[in-house]
């Protein structure tokens, strides 16, 4: 297991001095494809929420998070999820594929607050990026536990807190620890500042940094799109429900 991993398509793009593993694909897309998914993605499908907006694909989860199956709508699986599968991204999940897709949209001075997935997903999250660069900002689960983070596997020191930058039409994988030991969020500001080496744990991955640099180390927003792909654990299947309710009776 451990000797193949070094031939595994996605080594080259770990993001190096985070726990184990995000993964940073610059250019996961084309620009053709994303304008293409963003101008399929429904309009009346939008839920507000104070600081973004987001729809759930193929449906919201149910209150114990179940997925009631259903498939992905076809601009969501094409090009994308053969993508996945040749990275062989979702290929330890339940379903070997993802089920689900959250997408939120940011406008400028819009974020998330820092938060966990939990558990009602595989320890896999799938992030596409589009229409602008963001950055996501990790810290430990919880401060008082800052040294288990910082410190694990022979005490190699993990760069917590710090920033993703996700540019658009980039892949952000985040897997096992580094789904379950951090917590992600995107700042609610209008420019992300002091981008750098120091500041970026993927800045040496980044498909062009000149932007940036060229900004002053500066990221003006504008409105963004994450795709979020993840495999739903529990699915509830029509004909469940059907049998389900005849036991009931
Ligand atoms: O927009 C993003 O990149 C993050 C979204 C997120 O964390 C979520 O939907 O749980
Ligand atoms: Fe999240």
């Amino acid at each position: 297991m451990t000797t193949d991993s070094a031939h595994r398509p996605l080594q080259a793009f770990r993001i190096a001095g985070l726990p184990p593993d995000f993964y940073y694909i610059p250019n996961f897309i084309s620009i053709e494809e994303e304008a293409s998914i963003l101008q399929k993605i429904p309009t009346q499908r939008w839920i507000n929420l104070s600081h973004r907006r987001l729809q759930a694909h193929p449906s919201t989860l149910t209150k114990n998070n179940t997925l009631l199956a259903a498939s992905l709508p076809a601009y969501l699986i094409n090009p994308i999820i053969p993508r996945f599968k040749e990275l062989g991204i979702f290929e330890n999940t339940s379903h070997l594929q993802p089920n689900h897709v959250l997408i939120n949209e940011y406008k400028p001075g819009e974020g998330i607050m820092p938060h966990e997935d939990g558990k009602a997903y595989a320890s896999v999250v799938a992030t596409v990026s589009l229409g602008a660069a963001v950055c996501l900002s990790l810290t430990p689960k919880s401060s008082s536990d800052e040294s288990d983070v910082e410190e694990k596997d022979h005490g190699e020191k993990w760069k917590v807190p710090t920033r993703i930058l996700q540019e658009p039409r980039s892949l952000l994988i985040t897997t096992g620890e580094a789904y379950e030991s951090l917590l992600h969020g995107v700042d609610a500001v209008e420019i992300d500042e002091g981008l750098n080496p120091e500041t970026v744990a993927n800045w040496s991955l980044l498909g062009d940094r000149t932007p940036f640099e060229e900004a002053g180390g500066r990221n003006v927003r504008e409105t963004r799109i994450s795709l979020t792909y993840r495999d739903v654990l529990k699915v509830s299947s029509a004909a469940n429900k059907v049998l389900g309710g005849m036991f009931m009776r």
